[in-house]
C-alpha cells in the first residue's frame, strides 16, 4: 500500500467582508480565510485541484514527507503541522493508499509554481470541489474548519485510481489519529 500525505496551509485572506465598508455584511463566520491549493500538473490527479503532497519516501515520517512535498511543489516552508485526517483509499476492494492529512497556519515564503504544481490561494468557502477528487467534498470542508477525520473511500474500475469510480465511504469525525500528539489549535 502506498503511504502519502496532503498539506493544507491556511491564512487569513482578503476575500471576506471588509468591516470598514461592509459593516452590515460582516458576520462571525465571514472571516475570509484562504487555503493554498495546487492545480496538479502531472501524475495522479493531473488537472485537478488538491493540497500539496505526495508519496512518502523510505525512512521518512509522514510529517517530514508533507513538509518536503510542499517545499518541492510550491516552494513553501511549512511548520507546526497539525494532523487533521487519515484517509484510506481502496481500489477494487484492495488497500491502495493511506493518506495522512495535515493543516497549518505557519509557513514561510511565497507559493511558486513548479513543474508539478500551480499554487493558488482559494477562499475556504469557495473551494472548487467540482475540479477535485470526488471524495474531497465529504471531508475537506470539515478539515478546513479544524475538525479531525478518519475515513475509508472505496473506488472501483481498475487502475489508475484517478480514473476509477468513487462508490462508497465510511467516515468518522473527531477521530483520534494515531501518532499525533499535537496540541489542538483554533482554525
Ligand atoms: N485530495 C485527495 N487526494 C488524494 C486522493 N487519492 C489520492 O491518492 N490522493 C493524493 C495522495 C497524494 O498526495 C497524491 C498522489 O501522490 P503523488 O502526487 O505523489 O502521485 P504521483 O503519481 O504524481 O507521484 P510522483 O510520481 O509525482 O511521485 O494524491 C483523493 O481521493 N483525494
Amino acid at each position: 500500500m502506498i503511504e502519502a500525505t496532503l498539506c493544507f496551509p491556511l491564512r487569513d485572506g482578503e476575500t471576506g467582508a471588509d468591516p470598514a465598508t461592509d459593516a452590515d455584511l460582516a458576520t462571525d463566520d465571514e472571516t475570509g480565510r484562504e487555503v493554498l491549493l495546487i492545480e496538479k500538473r502531472r501524475g495522479l490527479g493531473e488537472g485537478w485541484y488538491n493540497g500539496p503532497g505526495g508519496k512518502c519516501e523510505p525512512g521518512e515520517t509522514p510529517r517530514e514527507c508533507a513538509i518536503r512535498e510542499t517545499r518541492e511543489e510550491v516552494g513553501l516552508e511549512v511548520r507546526d503541522l497539525e494532523k487533521a485526517g487519515e484517509l484510506r483509499f481502496l481500489l477494487d476492494g484492495e488497500a491502495h493508499t493511506f493518506c495522512h492529512v495535515y493543516r497549518t497556519r505557519s509557513f514561510e515564503g511565497e507559493p511558486t509554481a513548479s513543474e508539478e504544481a500551480a499554487p493558488e490561494w482559494v477562499p475556504v468557502d469557495d473551494v472548487p470541489y467540482d475540479r477535485m477528487w470526488d471524495d474531497d467534498r465529504l471531508w475537506l470542508p470539515g478539515v478546513l474548519e479544524g475538525k479531525t477525520v478518519a475515513g475509508e473511500f472505496r473506488f472501483e474500475g481498475g487502475t489508475p485510481l484517478d480514473e476509477a469510480d468513487f462508490v462508497d465511504h465510511e467516515m468518522a469525525w473527531d477521530a483520534s489519529l494515531e501518532g499525533d500528539q499535537d496540541e489542538k489549535r483554533s482554525y
